[in-house]
């Protein structure tokens, strides 16, 4: 969100970095993977600053999501760290981590889907309950139509509804980045624009955001800056404009790029 790094939001509260430039997360050398002696990550580093939308893209199994799960402490890190904040959170465990500034959407995110949506942000909450209303208002300044229907139940939702749900309810914590693990899968592409437009919001709203996305392209066009990964690491990064143009890339993730074109 170049345009507006570091803009206060609709309800945008204190604690949220809105320093333009200042890193918020930091991933040096990451090694890490499921199986012990089999690393999926393989030395992978990325940064994602104040205000920043940062997309990840790369091949099927090059560790995209690997690389989020492992810095929301769902998948063994081997080597490397994490820092977020300028503190260390390498390895900690995820209900550490929405404490630390770091919230997580994972792909196809279920939401509670026999509590309402009120209830579904309250579930993002249960380790803050006083700041409830506060933060409340916050995710539907964001998303209106989640204030709006806070009373229907989850599971009448559609996938992008859902979605909104989702990332509604990893917002509740007041993340300082939040990671989104391929927030347009199984959408189509109208939901995919509506989805793509909430994610800007967030970011708008002064939330750094790291999102992997399967639609390269379409990611490239909205990220301020993205990383493309391959066997684990990360090959090559720039700004959307610059990857698209980039030979090196064109050439080795033309599928990638051709199919979502
Ligand atoms: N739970 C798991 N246990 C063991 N191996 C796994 C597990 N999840 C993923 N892997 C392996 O890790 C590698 C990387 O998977 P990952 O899902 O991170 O890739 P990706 O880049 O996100 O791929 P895609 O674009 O296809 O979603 C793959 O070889 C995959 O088989």
């Amino acid at each position: 969100m170049s345009e507006s790094a570091g803009t206060a939001g609709p309800g945008q509260t204190a604690g949220t970095d809105a320093v333009p430039g200042k890193s918020v997360v930091k991933v040096t050398d990451l090694v890490a993977g499921y199986l012990p002696g089999v690393n999926i990550l393989n030395g992978c580093s990325i940064e994602a600053r104040s205000g920043e939308l940062i997309g990840i893209i790369g091949p099927n199994g090059a560790g995209k999501s690997t690389l989020l799960k492992a810095m929301f402490g769902l998948v063994k890190v081997h080597s490397g760290t994490v820092v977020v904040r300028d503190q260390d959170i390498t390895g900690l465990k995820a209900n550490k981590l929405v404490t630390k500034g770091v919230g997580f959407v994972p792909q196809n995110n279920n939401v509670f889907a026999s509590l309402t949506i009120e209830e579904n942000l309250q579930m993002g909450m249960y380790q803050r309950p006083k700041d409830f209303r506060k933060r409340f208002d916050f995710v539907t300044d964001l998303f209106p139509e989640l204030g709006k229907r806070r009373a229907q139940r989850a599971g009448s939702l559609s996938g992008g509804e859902r979605q909104m749900v989702a990332m509604g309810r990893a917002l509740m914590m007041e993340p300082a980045v939040l990671l989104l693990d391929e927030p347009s899968a199984g959408l189509s592409p109208v939901k995919q624009d509506e989805t793509f437009l909430r994610v800007h919001e967030i970011n708008r709203a002064g939330v750094s955001v790291i999102m992997v996305e399967q639609n390269a392209r379409r990611c490239l066009q909205i990220c301020d800056r993205a990383y493309v990964l391959d066997q684990g690491k990360d090959a090559y990064t720039g700004t959307g404009r610059e990857l698209m143009k980039d030979p090196k890339v064109i050439q080795l993730y033309l599928g990638t790029l051709a199919d979502t074109a």
